[in-house]
């Protein structure tokens, strides 16, 4: 039903007071909503795909539900007419009473605003008559026309593409292999490039080649190399595979990602060397040993970089080991950022840190089992003689190392088939580069080179977005698509006011799938960056449905920034929280030396610690000053809403000046801490009181520890994952979230841009690219208004592939 009643004045769902809608989401949550028939407490639903309504919960009773449960859908009407003439009644009273009581009262659509904007639109109009104008505004005497008022987000649209592909041949149909396909498979002789859409069906012509060349043409398993991008494509190559070999020979081929077959050959011939114990898996394990080493030798300049500094000259040596670019090489290259400068001076550091305590990284496998090949020809032989097939999927993201490690491997026969996306190439960061797959043919002038151009996985419209999308790509290899299905799949795009309101319309939209029977395992929430998983998991946890997530960072709610700030808030709500006070004092420019003093004060006094603060001798008048301000300030707070409340400690509390004051002296320009109190806040908006708001933290807190230990079925849970780790895989329905510029594109491209590089730009519009080739059946792109508090722009990609 799309009428209800809040505080006894009834609302309307129509399309022109949708903006409402987080409103009254919340307040039905607090029981505010009623339906007009029975006056039991109502529910909104309003996911994406659907017209929002408000329902009845489990359990309720009302006439216009069925005795078990809710009424069959062809009695519908008549139920809609029932509760529509009940509403009419209440209408009409209220109306009535309205007009007798205030001739001013706006219409039905903005009867319904809740009582903060509406005094709020009190104070910024005036009365002329019946009618309301915005002030500093005047009538008829004006030449300059009002500027057009602004378009209101778009509640929910289909994405057209901006260009339509067309569809395969009908007689081409339902084959297991499709001709392009089958050539692919039978081509097995010399290098071979295969270049493969998304969706073509890549990992089903590695299977099919590699059963072709076992069974027909008798090689051996354990003569052919596959390698794929992640051990779980290779684990469901073995196992297709399996089903048509006799028992125990799928075991034997060789399957796996270059590191883990590089690292078997490593163990194999150099086993002492490369005992897994001495492997530096974790970023924090490097960064620790690079601060102990630069302590240990005098580097006083090291021992002072920030951990994110050394972190991120870790990741630019990582890149530059990839491409195979030793210390010695770097030693006189000119830096082109502070970055780079720290990167030259930790090279040769780092790698004669690890080499003295023969410690060993993820890159140094790489080089390690290049390095072994190349330095020993006899062994090198004998590889050769054995692998005499070489299959590399993902072949766009490979890196220098692993290419020219590969082509020791392949040679002399050169038995190579590379089977590759240039437009999936996305691990640019990571020193992985397309132009490999766009050269082999250079490399291997005698090789053939095969395109599937079908995509088999997503209906009609999914694929026409990805490949207008991926059109404005400029380095890539130019490739005509179809479409095998001919349905046109949904495509929507909807603007929601902010992050919060945006995970709980998808999770809206996934609870009405699962009602009309999608397996929760087969939806996909993918993101840019881990920030926009946060509301997501909350409002999935809050519903109750079981979901696939790899913490990826630490969690949100154990943040500094994050922490000092609900200590703010517990404080306001009890003066006496001595722990959330200890936990400010640094906030307040208050030494925990002066912690003891403070607490002896407190017991004389028989006040609590905070009240007890602006009385302290040691401190400043000035300090004085801001004590009192502080203890006026949580007194106010503690009656307000959690919104107001936050907005008071940011500013009157000046907590906003003491973060940007502590990023300025930590010279950490990132503005992280400002996203962080923005992401609160606007977490901070869907709860009435600050003892809601803090209840709901705890209980966040709590499930997030069960998040990192929870293993679901893989059909009933739905799958939060970043764009990136959802490479290779597929789902019926894709949710893309924050498609606004400085998240998708990411900021740090925007910033390229802005001195004026285009290949991040490039490499985004990839990962777009990928995001959208996951789905099958439905893709649904969100564009909050909102994000971190602030305005936003809807994302360049938005035009570039539909309308
Ligand atoms: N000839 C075919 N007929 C019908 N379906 C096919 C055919 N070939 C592949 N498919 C299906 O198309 C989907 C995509 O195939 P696959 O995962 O092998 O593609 P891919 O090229 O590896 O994709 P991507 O690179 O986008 O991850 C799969 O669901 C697969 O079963």
């Amino acid at each position: 039903m799309n009428y209800a009643l809040l505080d006894n004045k009834p609302i309307l769902l129509l399309p022109e007071n949708y903006n409402r809608i987080p409103f009254w989401r919340m307040a039905a949550r607090q029981d505010k909503v009623r339906c007009p028939v029975c006056a039991s407490a109502l529910r909104l639903h309003a996911g994406i795909s659907f017209e929002p309504h408000f329902f009845h919960p489990e359990g309720a009773e009302c006439p216009l539900l069925t005795e078990n449960g809710p009424a069959p859908l062809d009695s519908l009407q008549a139920i809609d007419e029932m509760a529509a003439t009940a509403f009419q009644a209440v209408l009409a009273t209220t109306v009535e009473k309205d007009h007798s009581e205030d001739n001013t009262q706006e219409p039905l659509a903005f009867s319904t605003k809740e009582h903060s904007e509406a005094s709020l639109d009190e104070e910024n109009t005036t009365a002329i008559g019946s009618f309301r104008l915005p002030k500093k505004r005047t009538i008829g005497s004006s030449t300059t026309p009002p500027p057009p008022a602004p378009k209101p987000p778009v509640f929910r649209k289909r994405l057209m593409p901006k260009k339509t592909i067309s569809h395969m041949a009908e007689q081409m149909r339902d084959q297991p292999l499709h001709p392009g396909q089958q050539q692919a498979v039978h081509a097995t002789e010399g290098p071979f490039l295969i270049l493969a859409g998304a969706g073509s069906g890549k990992t089903r012509v590695m299977t099919a080649r590699t059963t072709h060349l076992i069974c027909e043409l008798g090689v051996k398993p354990n003569q052919i190399m596959v390698v794929t991008f992640t051990t779980k494509a290779a684990d469901e190559i073995r196992q297709r595979i399996a089903r048509q070999l006799p028992a125990g020979q799928a075991r034997e081929l060789i399957a796996g990602t270059f590191h883990s077959i590089f690292y078997r050959m490593l163990l194999h011939h150099q086993s002492d060397r490369w005992d897994q114990q001495r492997l530096l898996k974790k970023d924090w394990q490097k960064w620790r040993l690079m601060r102990e080493t630069g302590a240990l030798l005098g580097h006083d300049d090291l021992a002072a970089l920030k951990e994110t500094e050394i972190t991120e000259a870790l990741g630019i040596v990582s890149r530059w080991k990839n491409e195979y670019i030793l210390p010695q090489e770097v030693a006189y290259r000119e830096a082109s950022n502070d970055a780079e400068k720290r990167a030259i001076q930790l090279y040769p550091l780092y790698e004669a840190t690890k080499k003295k305590h023969h410690w060993f990284d993820f890159d140094d496998m790489l080089i390690g089992c290049y390095e072994m090949l190349r330095d020993d020809p006899g062994l090198l032989r004998r590889y050769q003689d054995r692998i005499t097939y070489v299959m590399v999927d993902e072949f766009q993201d490979i890196n220098r190392i692993q290419y020219e490690t590969v082509k020791l491997l392949a040679a002399p026969q050169n038995n190579l088939c590379v089977i590759g996306d240039d437009d999936q190439s996305i691990y640019g960061f990571r020193g992985s580069n397309p132009q490999y797959i766009l050269g082999f043919t250079k490399d291997f002038p005698q090789a053939s080179t095969f395109t599937l151009e079908v995509n088999y996985r997503s209906h009609s419209s999914i694929v026409s977005l990805g490949y207008s999308l991926i059109g404005h790509n400029r380095e890539r290899w130019a490739k005509e698509c179809q479409s095998f299905h001919r349905e046109e799949g949904d495509t929507y795009l909807f603007e929601p006011e902010d992050e919060e309101e945006q995970a709980s319309r998808i999770v809206d939209e996934i609870i009405h799938r699962r009602e009309q029977g999608a397996i929760l395992g087969e939806c996909a929430i993918l993101y840019r960056t881990n920030e926009s998983a946060r509301p997501i998991l909350e409002r999935l946890s809050e519903a109750g449905i079981p979901f696939h997530y790899t913490q990826e960072e630490d969690s949100f709610y154990q943040r500094q920034t994050v922490r000092w700030t609900l200590n703010y808030l517990r404080l306001a709500l009890n003066p006496d929280d001595t722990d959330a006070l200890k936990e400010i004092l640094s906030t307040l420019y208050i030494s925990a030396e002066m912690w003891n003093a403070l607490r002896s004060q407190a017991i004389i006094e028989d006040k609590p610690i905070l009240h007890v603060l602006p009385h302290l001798t040691q401190i400043k008048p000035y300090q004085r000053k801001h004590m009192q301000q502080i203890n006026e300030i949580l007194t106010a707070c503690k009656d307000v809403p959690p919104a107001q409340a936050l907005e008071l400690i940011y500013e009157d509390g000046k907590l906003r000046d003491y973060l940007k004051k502590r990023a300025k002296d930590r010279e950490d320009g990132r503005e992280r801490w400002s996203d962080e109190l923005q992401q609160i806040l606007a977490a901070s908006k869907r709860h009435a009181s600050i003892s809601d708001f803090l209840a709901y933290i705890d209980q966040m807190a709590r499930q997030e520890k069960e998040w990192r230990t929870m293993r679901p079925l893989p059909d009933e849970a739905v799958h939060v994952l970043s764009i990136h780790r959802a490479k290779g895989l597929e789902y019926d329905h894709v949710f893309l979230p924050d498609l606004v510029e400085g998240a998708l594109p990411h900021e740090y491209t925007l910033d390229e841009l802005r001195k004026g590089g285009s290949g991040a730009l490039e490499e985004e519009r990839r990962l777009l690219y990928v995001a959208i080739t996951r789905a099958r059946r439905s893709l649904c792109i969100g564009i909050p208004r909102e994000r971190f508090g602030r305005k936003t722009r809807t994302s360049r990609f938005i035009a570039e592939m539909g309308r």
